[in-house]
């Protein structure tokens, strides 16, 4: 374990559950951090957001590591989606890290190291390395074409250069491939990683600007280099414990990240990783980063991952810890103690608490709008005024599933706008839970396992009307 062995493989399961929440792109705020009403895919919940954006704050400068926040609402308040929203203003470098709580419950490991691993993902390490690159504007790329085709390997010269000096170097077939991938030309301005020999185009050189009639959009210009062709360069890995843990992990290997097929992970490949991460820092050569785990349903984990939790958010390396729950007064699971929202009273007291609340008319309908945009649906406003009718009175949740639903009646029927037909059509056969309650009260004796008591009820439960 002398040298740790470390991957810029980016964690997988970060786009899961991502399609609900597509829309949401920020929390909304102001460079105050004062929410507007409808930005980056958010609509009201302003004092949530508000706070929540408080919180990114801490996080951003590293204040409240160790920390932990409590999402609490009714259903469907948007409490995910302030989750998501922190998520995407915290950038790619910061870890987050997201999970239900019912998904630590497996056969496969226990609780407790579930939990661990998904702690070990909300925190990343930024390591610094020296490396010796070649860096300039190509001047010429020379491929000598072997005298029978396929006969040799391809070889060849590659002539860079920068403003004080030119260089040429020779080709072999792997860098002629790489140049080849990254479809490097004379006037290009590249960098070679010395030890791996990959080729990364930095952009065009402002000499060559003017070469071209048509250049694409997306052509960054660059100054030619200056000084030696080759030289020292600092490069910056940012990667998550985790991903140290896996790939370090003798049993498993890295292809386990993609299969998130990782297993338990031993305690001491953990405490070897430590050692060395902190060897790291004192050294200077790496940085701790840590994110944000947030776990949606809190209230599904257990006293003992409850205990494991105020013991976790103790260690120096802790994430930032955000849980959501709809839950109120309720059982503590594996206990017969009641406590708000399910969560032992020790650790609600380390928590700080925000609140959301339920949404106005205004807001369901702008955010039935959004929604329609994201989905790509054109819906007529009369149709879409109806959708928030039926989100008012039913959820806002059951709304949005109606959306896609009412597009497909309409597609069917050839049309190209939802129309109120349409909403109506699918409202009809989809039921909310208002009426599947209803339904279900007037039909019980029908179901197996029915807990009220068997009267004269119809034999045919399914002629029931739904209109
Ligand atoms: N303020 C908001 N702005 C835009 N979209 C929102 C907002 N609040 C909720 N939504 C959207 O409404 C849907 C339901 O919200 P969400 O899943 O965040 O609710 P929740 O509070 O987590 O519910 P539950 O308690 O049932 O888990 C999602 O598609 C979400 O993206």
């Amino acid at each position: 374990m002398a040298d740790l062995k470390l991957s810029e493989t980016r964690d997988l399961t970060r786009i899961e559950r991502i399609g609900a929440h597509s829309h949401i792109r920020g929390l909304g705020l102001d460079s105050a951090l004062e929410p507007r009403a409808v930005s980056e895919g958010m609509v009201g919940q302003t004092s949530a957001r508000k706070a929540a954006g408080i919180i990114l704050q801490m996080i951003k400068e590293g204040r409240i590591a160790g920390r932990a926040v409590l999402i609490a609402g009714q259903p469907g308040t948007g409490k995910t989606a302030i989750a998501m929203g922190m998520a995407k203003s915290l950038g790619l470098e910061t870890p987050f890290a997201m999970i239900s709580a019912s998904e630590i419950f497996s056969l496969e490991m226990s609780k407790t190291e579930a939990l661990m691993q998904s702690f070990r993902k909300a925190i990343a390490v930024r390591i610094k390395e020296e490396t010796e690159v070649i860096e300039g504007e190509v001047v010429e790329i020379q491929i000598d074409r072997p005298a029978v085709a396929g006969a040799a390997l391809k070889t060849g010269k590659l002539t860079m250069k920068t403003t004080e000096m030119e260089g040429v170097y020779d080709l072999g077939a792997k860098m002629i491939e790489s140049l080849g991938k990254e479809k490097v030309q004379s006037g290009d301005v590249i960098a070679i990683d010395k030890p791996s020999g990959k080729v990364t185009k930095l952009g065009r050189s402002f000499s060559r600007s003017r070469d071209y009639d048509a250049i694409g959009p997306q052509v960054r210009f660059v100054q030619c280099p200056g000084g030696e062709l080759q030289k020292r360069k600092e490069i910056v890995h940012c990667v998550t414990l985790h991903e140290i843990d896996v790939i370090n992990s003798r049993t498993q290997g890295f292809l386990a990240l993609f299969t998130g097929d990782t297993g338990e992970i031993r305690a001491e490949v953990r405490e070897q990783i430590d050692t060395k991460v902190a060897e790291w820092r004192e050294e200077g050569k790496a940085e701790i980063v840590p994110g944000v785990l947030f776990i949606d349903e809190v209230h599904m984990l257990d006293i003992e991952c409850f205990s494991f939790l105020n013991r976790a958010l103790e260690n120096e390396m802790a994430p930032i810890l955000a849980v959501a729950t709809n839950r109120g007064i309720t059982t503590i699971r594996g206990t017969n103690y009641k406590s708000p929202h399910g969560i032992p009273i020790d650790l609600l007291d380390r928590l700080l608490i925000i609140t959301t609340q339920p949404y106005t008319k205004d807001e369901i309908h702008k955010i039935l709008d959004i929604r329609c945009q994201e989905e790509d649906v054109e819906i007529a406003e009369e149709a879409k005024a109806l959708l928030t009718h039926i989100g008012v009175e039913t959820s806002l949740r059951y709304a949005i599933h109606l959306i896609t639903a009412a597009a497909l009646a309409c597609q069917k029927r050839k049309g190209k706008v939802v129309e109120n037909e349409d909403i109506t059509r699918v409202y009809n056969l989809f039921l909310d839970v208002k009426r599947s309650t209803q339904y279900l009260m007037e039909y019980q004796e029908q179901y197996m396992f029915s807990e009220a008591s068997i009267g004269d009820g119809d034999e045919d439960g399914t002629s029931a009307k739904l209109s």
